[in-house]
């Protein structure tokens, strides 16, 4: 038997519905495989700042620490959103990715064959959308400094700063020509070089680096370009690298080719060996407690810590498969149709445990 400690951090609105999901299908798993998931739980993001007056608190830091893997739900809320900037919510998600240094944030974009029909977009450009955004995470724009409030004659301003180290673009650069080494060995690198100089440092950086990867193809293309590019032809792209502001923008407009947010899930990945995987989604105020959430994301999101950081990939594919399953059989929560017969968060993490076993 194989025994695995698993931080949970549910967060706020509907992180701790999805999470739930997640962990059931980690338990059922557990049983098929004769694996001992034990799970310890933290309070992050909002419900952390009601409880224990810090977004990040002390022991959630330390159960994750200690942790062969994190499992998160999401943060934020209206109800916080009176706070200043440094004690939010997402100030717990920011920290926790700045600890344990996970700077590869792993974002596929993969189209399920069952939801071909889901996306707004036509079926032809949707069909084999299957690509993997490679997101520099601890970086950017939410990181650099100066990041400040400032008044200049009487008049208040406020300043965010997008800086990068060149070895900070390295890594993230080597992160995904690793990973189009086992996909197409494609990678677009995303940036906006005719502008910015953090950009222009990127794309130099990139390039140098692709010269120890002579099996890969390298191309560039700016931010904007690549955002249309998203919709116009999908199917084109591999492995997509780009600043942290740059991949969390791109990649909830790329959800929508697979037909919802509620689908992509991510891994964050980095020196440690602690993964932290949480789906790509937020706390989705607008549906939380309503058991209305889609918890496929979230249990992609477990699959992608199996897989990455258990050495678990049997057991990862075949939660993949298990979704695809009840996707092919017609469970639809309600992001994923239009009928008026849309199976709750509950019913369809049911239906997942079912199609494992
Ligand atoms: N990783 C995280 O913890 C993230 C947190 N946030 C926070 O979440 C809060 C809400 O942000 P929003 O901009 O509304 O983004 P959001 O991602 O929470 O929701 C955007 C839209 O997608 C829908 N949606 C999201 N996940 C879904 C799911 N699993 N099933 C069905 N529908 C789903 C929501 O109902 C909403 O209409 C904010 O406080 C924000 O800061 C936002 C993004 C990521
Ligand atoms: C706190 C935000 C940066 C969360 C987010 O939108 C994301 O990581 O996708
Ligand atoms: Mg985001």
């Amino acid at each position: 038997m194989t025994k695995k400690t698993i931080a949970v951090l549910p967060g706020d609105g509907i992180g701790p519905e999805v999470t739930r999901a997640a962990i059931q299908v980690l338990e059922s798993i557990g049983r098929l495989y004769d694996h001992e998931f034990v799970f310890r739980e933290g309070l992050i993001g909002g419900s952390a700042i009601d409880e224990k007056g810090d977004p990040l608190p002390l022991e959630t830091r330390e159960i994750s620490a200690e942790s062969d893997g994190i499992l998160l739900g999401a943060v934020g809320g209206p109800e916080w959103d009176h706070l200043p900037g440094d004690q939010r919510p997402e100030q717990g998600l920011l920290g926790i990715r700045k600890m344990l240094d996970l700077y590869a944030n792993l974002r596929p974009v993969k189209a399920y064959e069952a939801l071909i029909d889901a996306s707004p977009l036509k079926t032809d450009i949707v069909a084999g959308v299957d690509f993997m955004i490679v997101r520099e995470l601890t970086g950017g724009l939410y990181f650099g400094e100066p990041k400040k409030r400032e008044t200049i004659d009487g008049e208040e301003q406020a300043i965010d700063t997008l800086a990068y180290k060149q070895s900070e673009i390295k890594r993230i650069a080597e992160r995904a020509f690793e990973a189009a080494r086992v996909r197409e060995g494609k990678v677009l690198s995303v940036d906006k070089a005719n502008v910015l100089e953090s950009s222009r440092l990127w794309r130099e950086t990139v390039t140098e680096c692709a010269e120890t990867y002579p099996d890969i193809t390298l191309e560039h293309m700016l931010v904007d370009n690549a955002a249309m590019q998203l919709i116009a032809q999908p199917t084109a792209f591999d492995v997509i690298v780009t600043e942290n502001t740059f991949g969390d923008i791109l990649s909830d407009e790329a959800s929508m080719l697979t037909g919802s947010l509620g689908l992509l899930p991510s891994a964050s990945l980095g020196a440690t060996g602690i993964g932290l995987y949480e789906p790509v989604h937020g706390s989705a105020p607008d549906i939380a407690g309503k058991n209305r959430a889609n918890p496929l994301a979230a249990i992609a999101s477990a699959a992608m810590m199996l897989k990455y950081g258990l050495q678990m990939e049997e057991e990862a594919t075949r939660i993949e498969n298990a979704l695809e399953k009840v996707l092919e059989a017609g469970y639809r929560t309600a992001d994923i149709t239009e009928s008026t017969q849309a199976v709750t968060t509950t019913e369809m993490t049911e239906a997942v445990v079912k199609a494992l076993e």
